[in-house]
Order: structure tokens, then C-alpha cells, then sequence
């Protein structure tokens, strides 16, 4: 199941991924699903022990019987402030999170005192962070907490209703957060809250539903086709966190994806047109033709050895020297976040044809690069030290030699 933002599921390098609001704003329209036109409004007041401030403004869909409500918390992350707009039954779990029951989990979020990043204005692609020093594979270049989280089955399916409550989460925040919300870019005209939204949130499964998350500083990264940069929503505490997926010079752009990199030039120039509304002109995207084709060529065999290697039926055909390839394609076409899971399809086909040497190699160096997402790949780093403390009775010993 997809959940939090990424790969596994929140590790962002090649599946689509922050799928921002546009992004279901065309599966929306297009699959028909009821509008909220049957709405009452009405309010609910929290019970005591909550944390929302203020009686929840709610609106019902009558064809699901589901209702959405805006609740803010003005204290939350040291006063910056969170607004939900989301069912009840999801505020309630919210109220749970580590995010609003333990203390010092936003000690150092949202602290850009010192950041190894300036804000600079590049002609055609509006604000981006640029790095004031070196950055090593892991470092940590900015960590937020959202200023709103959004249902997407709440305001989706009628706009005309959705922004009203939209609003309403924005004017319920701290006044400087308004500002920080304010700031953010808007890539086409219309409601104001609307469109930072749509610009800027990022799209992912949260308590089981589909939500938008807006974090105001991580909205200044700008995309590249081939970032060095990855993120990681950490859905319990509510953290945003990008980190470096290789070397950044002083100059250089921080940059990350906003979408699935496993696609064709002309397949990734659309969707960023579409959703994003920018040609894209990226280092991969203004190679020449020949160039971009064998790039294309190359992201079609990464796709092709991830089916083969994931493949775990007596018809597999996956090899280690699959394994080998893939991790090879990642260097040549410097998907960097993708290392740890390259070495990790190499840790489990090596150990499925017997040679433990080779798996416990890989399982070592797939955990040394899960380090740099320690908390995206948490499956993946379990499994890699299970296999570690004894190759010989993990699922994958010899489960693909016998195959003729
Ligand atoms: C999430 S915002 C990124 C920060 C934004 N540039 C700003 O000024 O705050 C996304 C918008 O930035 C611009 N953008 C991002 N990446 C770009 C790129 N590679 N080339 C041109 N424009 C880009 C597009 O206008 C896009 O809609």
C-alpha cells in the first residue's frame, strides 16, 4: 500500500511522488465521483481533551454521509501553528501522533537560523535554494512541519465549496505562518489558497486517505529530472525531511523530483507541463536527442530488471547479474537515491542462487545507503539486517537456484 510520500512508500527517486493536487485533480474530474453539492455546514465543538482551537466548521457530503471539518492547532511546533481539514474521525487520530503527544519531536524543525542554503531568484523558475557549502550524501538540508494538511476526498469533488474551508485553514493560522503560507509561489491565477496548494503540496496516504501537505520551505525546492536531493513525511510526527542523495557543491541548486523519474524525456516534460505548468529544461531534459534516447533506452531496462527482480514465481527469470545491471543503470543515469535499492535486489538475488558472500556484501552496503533515508527504507533496513544475521534461513536462501 502506498503511504507517507515514495518508494517505500515515502522515499522519493522514481515513483510518482509528490503527486501534487493537480495530479488527482484530473483523476478526480475524470472519475465522476459525486460533488458536494448536498452540503450543510455546520460546527462541532471539540471535546476538552483536544488540541484544536475553537469550535471544527464542518461540511457534509450527503451521498457518503462523511463530513470534513477544519481544525487548527496554534501552538503546534512552537507556535507555528497546523490546520487539518479532514474528517473527524481522522482529526481524533491525529490527537495521537507523536506529533501532538510528545514532547521535543520539533526541537530542531523549522529552525533555518544557519541553513546550509540561500534563497535565490532564477529568472524563469522563480525562487530555489541554492547551497552556501558542501554537502555530503545524508546531510540534512531542511526539515518542516506542514502549515496544512488536506483531506483530498473534502474539497476536491466542488471547488466553489472547497475553497471556503480552505481559507478557513489558512485564516485560522498564527499570522506569521499566514505569511510563510502567503510567500509560497502560486503557478497559475486564481484562489489565492487554492493555487499555493495546488503548486505546492505534496500527495500522500495519511491515516489511510489520500491528503495534501503543504510545507512551506521544502515548497521552495524547484525539480530536477536528476535531483540530489531526496525527502522523507514522517506520518507520526508530522517532519518533513530532505536530505542530500549525493554531494552538493557551494552554487549548486538543491534540487528533488516531483515526480516519477522512471519515464520517457517527452513522458516527464508533460506531466511537469500539466501539473506544473513549466517546459521542463533540466540537465537531463536539454540533452541532445541522441543522449535523451539512450537515458530513455536506460530508464526502460531499469524498469524491465525491476519487474525481474521483483519477481518471486517459479516463472523468474532474475538473475544476480540482473542485479549487477541495475545497479550500474542507477550510477549511469545517477539516480543516487535508488543505490540502497539496487544493492538490496542484489543482497536477495545473490542469496536466492546460494552465494551468501556476494548477499551478505550487498545486504551491508544496501543498510550503509538505507542510512541516508534510515527512516524511508525502515522495511527494507529490517530485512537487509535479517538476511545479515543469517543468510542461510532468510526466504530468499536458494529460492530462485532450483528454478530451471
Ligand atoms: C513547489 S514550487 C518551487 C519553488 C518556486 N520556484 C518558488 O518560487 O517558490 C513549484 C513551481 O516552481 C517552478 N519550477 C520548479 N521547478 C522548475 C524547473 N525545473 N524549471 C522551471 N520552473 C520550475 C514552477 O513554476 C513550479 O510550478
Amino acid at each position: 500500500t502506498r503511504f507517507k510520500l515514495g518508494i517505500k512508500p515515502d522515499f522519493c527517486y522514481a515513483y510518482e511522488q509528490p503527486g501534487f493536487l493537480s495530479a488527482l485533480k484530473v483523476e478526480g474530474e475524470s472519475s465522476g465521483r459525486p460533488k458536494l453539492d448536498s452540503h450543510t455546514n455546520r460546527t462541532t465543538s471539540p471535546s476538552p481533551s483536544t488540541p484544536w482551537t475553537g469550535k471544527a466548521e464542518c461540511i457534509s457530503d450527503q451521498n457518503s454521509n462523511e463530513s470534513f471539518c477544519v481544525y487548527t492547532n496554534q501552538n503546534f511546533a512552537d507556535g507555528r501553528g497546523i490546520s487539518f481539514f479532514t474528517t473527524p474521525s481522522i482529526a481524533e487520530k491525529v490527537t495521537t501522533l507523536a506529533a501532538f503527544t510528545q514532547k521535543g519531536v520539533h526541537d530542531n524543525v523549522n529552525v533555518f537560523d544557519n541553513p546550509p542554503w540561500k534563497v535565490v531568484n532564477v529568472p524563469g523558475r522563480g525562487n530555489g535554494l541554492f547551497a552556501t557549502r558542501t554537502l555530503r550524501r545524508g546531510d540534512l538540508i531542511l526539515a518542516d512541519t506542514p502549515l496544512g494538511v488536506y483531506n483530498s476526498e473534502a474539497f476536491f469533488p466542488d471547488y466553489q465549496i472547497g475553497y471556503k474551508y480552505l481559507r478557513k485553514t489558512y485564516e485560522q493560522l498564527p499570522e506569521k505562518s499566514k505569511q510563510i503560507l502567503l510567500n509560497t509561489a502560486a503557478h497559475s491565477p486564481g484562489d489565492p489558497i487554492m493555487e499555493r496548494i495546488n503548486t505546492n503540496a505534496f500527495a500522500g496516504e495519511f491515516e489511510g486517505t489520500s491528503h495534501f501537505f503543504l510545507y512551506p520551505e521544502t515548497a521552495l525546492l524547484n525539480h530536477d529530472c536528476r535531483p540530489n536531493t531526496m525527502y522523507y513525511h514522517n506520518t507520526s510526527t508530522l517532519v518533513h525531511s530532505a536530505h542530500a542523495s549525493r554531494t552538493i557543491l557551494p552554487g549548486e541548486e538543491i534540487t528533488i523530483t516531483y515526480i516519477n523519474l522512471l519515464q520517457s524525456r517527452s513522458e516527464r516534460q508533460d506531466v511537469l507541463k500539466m501539473i506544473w505548468g513549466f517546459e521542463c529544461t533540466c540537465s537531463l531534459c536539454s540533452k541532445n536527442s541522441a543522449t535523451s534516447r539512450r537515458s530513455d533506452d536506460n530508464i526502460q531496462h531499469i524498469t524491465n530488471l525491476h519487474m525481474n527482480l521483483a519477481d518471486w514465481s517459479s516463472a523468474s527469470t532474475a538473475t544476480p547479474s540482473m542485479a549487477e545491471s541495475l545497479l550500474s543503470l542507477y550510477k549511469k543515469e545517477q539516480i543516487h537515491a535508488a543505490i540502497g535499492t539496487g544493492h538490496m535486489f542484489a543482497a536477495l538475488a545473490y542469496n536466492a542462487v546460494g552465494n551468501i558472500r556476494m548477499a551478505v556484501k550487498h545486504a551491508k552496503l544496501a543498510i550503509e545507503a538505507g542510512m541516508v533515508t534510515s527512516e524511508s527504507s525502515e522495511d527494507d533496513t529490517v530485512q537487509m539486517m535479517a538476511l545479515l544475521e543469517d543468510p542461510k534461513v532468510h526466504w530468499s536462501f536458494k529460492a530462485r537456484s532450483r528454478r530451471g
